[in-house]
C-alpha cells in the first residue's frame, strides 16, 4: 500500500521569466515500510519535495496524497492536524527545544497532542536509541550524535506513517551518523517504518531501500538501493 504518491507535482517559485520551477512534474509512490533516498544536486528539488509530502508547502499544481487521500487542498489547521498525527520529522539541526530535558523533548509530540505517552513504546525507543542513562539532559549537555537520536526518538514516538528525515546526517561526524543511520535502518527493519531521506551524501544513501534522484525538478533515477560506490556511480550516470 502507497503512504505517500505524487501525480504531476509542480511548484514555482516566481512568475513569468523569472519563475523557478522547482519542482517539474514528479510522479512518486512511496509503498508503507520501505526506506527511500532522495538525492541530486544542490537546487534540483530535494527539499521542496519533501517540503510538499509533509505538507510543510502548497503545490502549483498536482497532487499529494497521503493514505489516499489528497493534502494538496487542505487548509493550514488540516495540514498541522496531518502533519501531527501522521508524520515524524529529523532535521540537519537537530531542533530540540533547549529548556527541556532528552525525555521532556522525545515525548513533545505526545504533550502537545494531549495524548498519553505508550510507556512500553517510549522504553523500547529509548533503548533502541541508547539515550536511558541521558534522559534527564538538556541538549546542551549532550554531544550532536545524542541530540539526533533524541530527535529520531521523538520523531517515533507517536507512530508515525512516515518519517521524514531532511539530510539528518549533515551536521554530524562519521561516527554518529553511521549511529543515526541505522537507528532509521532498525526503524524500518524492526518497527515497520516508512523513511523518506533526503541527503547528498552517497554512505547516507546507501542505507536505503531504493535511490530516487531529481535533476532540475525531474526525477532522473528511481531504482534499488546499492553501496556507497553504486550510489555515486548513478549520481555521476545522470549528471
Ligand atoms: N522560497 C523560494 N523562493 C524562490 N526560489 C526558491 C525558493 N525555495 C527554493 N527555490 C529554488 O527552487 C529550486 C529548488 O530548490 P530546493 O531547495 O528544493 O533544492 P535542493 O535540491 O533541496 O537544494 P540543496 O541541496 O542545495 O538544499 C532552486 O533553484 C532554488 O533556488
Amino acid at each position: 500500500m502507497n503512504i505517500v504518491s505524487t501525480a504531476d507535482l509542480r511548484r514555482t517559485y516566481g512568475e513569468g521569466e523569472t519563475a523557478v520551477h522547482a519542482l517539474a512534474g514528479v510522479t512518486l509512490e512511496f509503498p508503507s515500510g520501505q526506506f527511500t533516498a532522495i538525492m541530486g544536486p544542490s537546487g534540483s528539488g530535494k527539499s521542496t519535495l519533501m517540503h510538499l509530502l509533509a505538507g510543510l508547502d502548497k503545490p502549483s499544481s498536482g497532487s499529494v496524497k497521503v493514505d489516499g487521500h489528497e493534502i494538496a487542498g487542505l487548509h493550514d489547521t488540516g495540514l498541522t492536524m496531518l502533519r501531527r498525527e501522521r508524520f515524524g520529522f529529523v532535521f540537519q539541526s537537530f531542533n530540540l527545544v533547549p529548556v527541556l530535558t532528552a525525555e521532556e523533548n522525545i515525548k513533545l509530540p505526545m504533550t502537545l497532542a494531549g495524548r498519553e505517552v505508550d510507556q512500553e513504546w517510549f522504553d523500547r525507543l529509548v533503548d533502541t536509541v541508547g539515550l536511558r542513562d541521558r534522559l534527564t539532559h538538556r541538549p546542551s549537555e549532550l554531544s550532536g550524535g545524542q541530540q539526533q537520536r533524541v530527535a529520531v526518538a521523538r520523531a517515533l514516538v507517536h507512530r508515525p506513517a512516515v518519517l521524514f528525515a531532511d539530510e539528518p546526517t549533515g551536521n554530524l561526524d562519521s561516527r554518529s551518523s553511521e549511529e543515526v543511520l541505522n537507528l532509521l535502518r532498525q526503524a524500518v527493519d524492526e518497527f515497520h517504518q516508512t523513511v523518506i531521506m533526503v541527503t547528498h551524501e552517497a554512505a547516507a544513501a546507501a542505507i536505503a531501500d531504493r535511490i530516487v534522484i531529481l535533476s532540475d525538478g525531474q526525477v532522473v533515477h528511481d531504482g534499488a538501493g546499492t553501496d556507497a560506490e553504486g550510489v555515486l556511480d548513478l549520481m555521476k550516470a545522470v549528471g
